[in-house]
């Protein structure tokens, strides 16, 4: 269980000084009758463990897991035998319980934050979707190290080439990664050797501060390390058929190759209008549009498609992306997301038979684009998250503006992790 997410309650059973040995029955959940609430990482809910409390919060305390007195059937051991790195937080769970909870917790959100009846939650909230390939699956890792230094003999020492510990803010040394590809692992080996010689030899000895390496896999089984490099990846949907992105190595694109093409057909499927009903869109306005993914991938299925984006960079990409793809009735335009609203073609678009894709970082949305996509007024929004609570958050704000949720997919992009991809559609009431 990740810190902050494992809600129990803990039976005050004081053995000795301080803490030590307060058992915690995961069974019993959050206690909402003004018991305390303790996050315990590496539980799963059902289980009744021994932890140790090391800090006390105004509501809450953290605790470190000791034993487990009662486990789960959903236990299993994890692939990885490095104790203590913050990568993953699951590993120690069957897939089928990470995602059920990943469900689960996406519906106690849209209850909590987005206010949403818990009968509607039920109606509307979807199995989590997720892929095979729940170990060596991420085409990108960024391992760190600290800066060198020098040893009582004179030599030069890296110290840890990895990633943060669990709850601590200290580096742990990381071989291999288990949810990495074979790729992005063999990558890995031949970068930290890399990195140790040159220590040895001194020549990093002038560095102030530690580095991030960047291993990053192109579709062509290649690793690139160089931030600035153009790679490539083929995105294979139903929907938007064979397309190529291409987009400099250091730049956001999605990495989990499996997953993309799912995560591309479920949002051109809703934005499209392909589910169920008679509706069917024309206009596609992709915001937050990174290198073009929703948008180029779109192109054959819209009579115009807009994307617009902050950064520079991606939206180079994007643009090039939409010419070597071939697709011309996609434009794009950079800035904040909201000016899309005040572009003059947008601005002229029947709005009944316009989508509006938004997937915005993990912090969400802003109140004015929220505000400016209200007064717009699509037909239908399809909203992809990386934050859930975030999203929620946003759904409370287009569930008051006159949008009803029609659907709420949550996605395994990240198997191992707590991280949760979303996505819901609103319509317009
Ligand atoms: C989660 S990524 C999604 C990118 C793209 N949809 C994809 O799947 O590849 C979010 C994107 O939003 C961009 N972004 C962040 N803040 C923004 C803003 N205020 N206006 C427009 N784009 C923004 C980021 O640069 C990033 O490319």
């Amino acid at each position: 269980m990740p810190e902050g997410e494992g809600e129990v309650k803990k039976r005050r059973r004081r053995r000795g000084k301080g803490n030590e040995g307060i058992e915690i029955d995961k069974t019993e959940g959050l206690d909402k009758g003004g018991g305390w609430v303790v996050f315990v990482p590496g539980v799963i809910p059902g289980e009744t463990i021994t932890g140790r409390i090391y800090r006390n919060h105004l509501r809450y305390s953290d605790a470190d897991l000791l034993s487990i007195n009662l486990p789960s059937p959903d236990r299993v051991t994890p692939k990885c035998k490095i104790e203590g790195c913050g990568g993953c937080q699951y590993q120690h769970w069957d897939i089928g319980g990470q995602r059920k909870w990943k469900m689960n917790h996406v519906k106690e959100l849209m209850i909590r934050i987005g206010g949403m009846e818990e009968g509607k939650v039920e109606e509307v909230v979807r199995e989590c979707i997720g892929t095979e390939e729940v170990y060596g699956y991420r085409s990108k890792l960024t391992p760190h190290y600290d800066r060198p230094r020098k040893t009582e003999e004179g030599t030069w020492d890296v110290g840890p080439i990895g990633f943060q510990m669990r709850n601590l803010r200290r580096l742990i040394d990381v071989p291999q990664c288990v949810i990495g590809t074979p790729a992005v692992n063999r990558k890995l080996e031949e970068v930290r050797k890399d990195v140790k010689e040159k220590v040895v030899k001194g020549e990093l000895s002038k560095m102030n501060k530690g580095a991030t390496i960047l291993l990053r896999e192109d579709s062509n089984g290649d690793v690139e390390t160089d931030h600035n490099k153009y790679i490539s990846e083929n995105v294979v949907s139903e929907l938007g058929g064979e397309i190529k992105f291409e987009f400099k190595a250091g730049n956001f694109f999605q990495n989990n190759p499996f997953m993309i093409g799912r995560m591309v057909d479920y949002v051109l499927s809703k934005a499209k209008g392909l589910d169920g009903g008679e509706w069917r869109a024309e206009y596609m306005i992709d915001t937050y549009c990174g290198s073009g993914l929703f948008a180029v991938s779109g192109g054959g299925l819209f009579k115009e498609v807009y994307g617009i984006e902050v950064n520079e960079r991606a939206i180079e990409e994007a643009e090039r992306n939409a010419a070597i793809n071939e697709k011309t009735n996609v434009k794009f335009k950079m800035g904040e997301a909201e000016n899309i609203f005040n572009d003059e073609e947008v601005k002229g678009l029947d709005r009944s038979k316009t989508t509006v894709v938004m997937d915005p970082p993990r912090k969400g949305s802003s109140p004015s684009f929220l505000r400016q996509l209200l007064q717009y007024r699509p037909e239908r929004i399809v909203y992809m998250s990386c934050g859930p609570d975030t999203q929620a958050r946003d759904t409370k704000v287009l569930r008051e503006g006159g949008y009803e949720v029609r659907d709420i997919q949550p996605m395994d992009l990240f198997p191992q992790t707590r991280h949760i991809e979303c996505c819901a559609v609103f319509d317009r009431v």
